[in-house]
């Protein structure tokens, strides 16, 4: 039977009544609906490219394309059903007893086999790293700080494992211009970089797909990285108009000599993940058919190591650095805030922006 109009009132005030944010992707496809259901298809004028919020309501709207109302009014019951019966609609995986209910909106967090995996949960933006995420991969890193597990793994959901830094952070202004915006991504940024840099516990990297930015930068302070042969490296900074971060002005030169590391990090030359491996940056490559079953075996062996051995080993290893790497921290987020306000990288963003808005 179909969903009446009173169904469809009922449901809209059960949006209302939600316990938990059910995230962006999940309130654009409600607004769509209720717009199909409503006034039927969407043949209102497309948003200008800057104008992000009604631009991705419109094009949310759009992709429904002739769905009759009284569809629309359905899925939008179903959807809201799902919601109200679901406790953590943004988690794809049942917590166990020993994790905290963690409700993200951008990433999938499991614990089992004394592992606490974080797994980047934005496949349709090549897992980009949104401002949320950056957010809640800080908070997940503070709570896998204090579980009970031996090892704590990042990886991506999808075909990347992360295209860096999601360039439409940048266009996000505030009232204070793009000044203010600088200096709130340096913050943003310097605190994120110290979560890795201060993290307590072996961290691994499982490099399921091409990595980008930010998400190759910090591999310089994991403990292992594993890749598949999919996997890609590329740190495109010069052609953003920006300068190196994560650290990597330091670690890169370290682990691969500075000609190889300029190479990456001012050049912008892409490494596959042979090359990767051959200087340092990857432990092992495998090959992608076989590649999440050899990796995961092999971290549950590893797992089973006497969890409190683990940090004390990391930590000795850690302390001759850290200070170091604080400092590097620091000085990459100071040459990043000036960098941010350069016409250089405002034009690499704009540029961006219309590539993605086909101008
Ligand atoms: C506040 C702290 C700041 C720290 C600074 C860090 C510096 C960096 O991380 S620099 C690196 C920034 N990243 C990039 O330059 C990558 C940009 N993206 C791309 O070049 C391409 O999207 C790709 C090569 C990653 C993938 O290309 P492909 O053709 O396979 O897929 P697309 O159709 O382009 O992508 C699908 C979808 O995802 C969106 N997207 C992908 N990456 C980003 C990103 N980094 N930022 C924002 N959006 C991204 C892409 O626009 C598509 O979106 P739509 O479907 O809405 O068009």
């Amino acid at each position: 039977m179909r969903a009446s109009q009173k169904d469809f009132e009922d449901a809209m005030n059960q949006v209302k009544l939600l316990k938990k944010d059910p995230g962006n992707e999940v309130k654009l496809k409600l607004y769509a609906l209720y717009k199909q259901a409503t006034e039927g298809p969407c043949n209102v004028p497309k948003p200008g490219v800057f104008d992000l919020v009604n631009k991705a309501k419109w094009d949310a709207w759009s992709t429904l394309g002739n769905l009759p109302k009284d569809s629309a009014r359905q899925n939008y019951v179903d959807l809201v059903s799902s919601l109200s019966s679901s406790p953590e609609p943004s988690s794809q995986v049942e917590p166990r007893a020993d994790e905290k209910p963690a409700g993200y909106e951008t990433l999938v967090v499991t614990s089992e086999d004394g592992i606490t995996k974080i797994m980047f949960n934005r496949p349709t933006k090549k897992n980009a790293i949104s401002t949320r995420m950056y957010e809640e991969i800080m908070l997940a890193l503070k709570a896998a700080s204090e579980d009970k597990s031996a090892l704590t793994v990042l990886t991506g959901i999808g075909d990347y494992y992360c295209s860096g830094n999601d360039l439409t952070n940048f266009t996000d202004i505030p009232p204070g211009g793009v000044e203010e915006k600088a200096k709130s991504s340096h913050i943003l940024l310097r605190n994120f970089v110290q979560c890795f840099i201060d993290f307590p516990k072996p961290l691994i990297a499982v490099v399921n797909g091409p990595a980008v930015g930010i998400s190759v930068t910090l591999l310089g302070l994991f403990d292992a990285v594993y890749a598949s042969d999919r996997a890609t490296f590329h740190t495109p900074f010069s052609a953003l108009g920006q300068s190196p971060e994560g650290c990597s002005s330091y670690t890169f030169p370290k682990i691969m000599g500075s000609a190889k590391a300029t190479e990456m990090l001012v050049f912008g030359k892409k490494l596959t993940a042979g090359e990767a491996c051959a200087q340092g940056l990857v432990t092992e490559v495998f090959p992608d058919s076989t590649f999440q079953r050899e990796v995961w075996t092999r971290l549950k062996a590893y797992a089973k190591l006497p969890a409190n051995t683990l940090r004390v080993s990391k930590n000795i290893i850690r302390s001759r650095e850290r200070e170091k790497l604080r400092a590097v921290n620091a000085e990459e987020c100071i040459t990043l805030e000036e960098r941010w306000q350069s016409e250089d990288c405002m034009n690499a963003i704009m540029n961006f922006l219309s590539r993605k808005a086909k101008l």
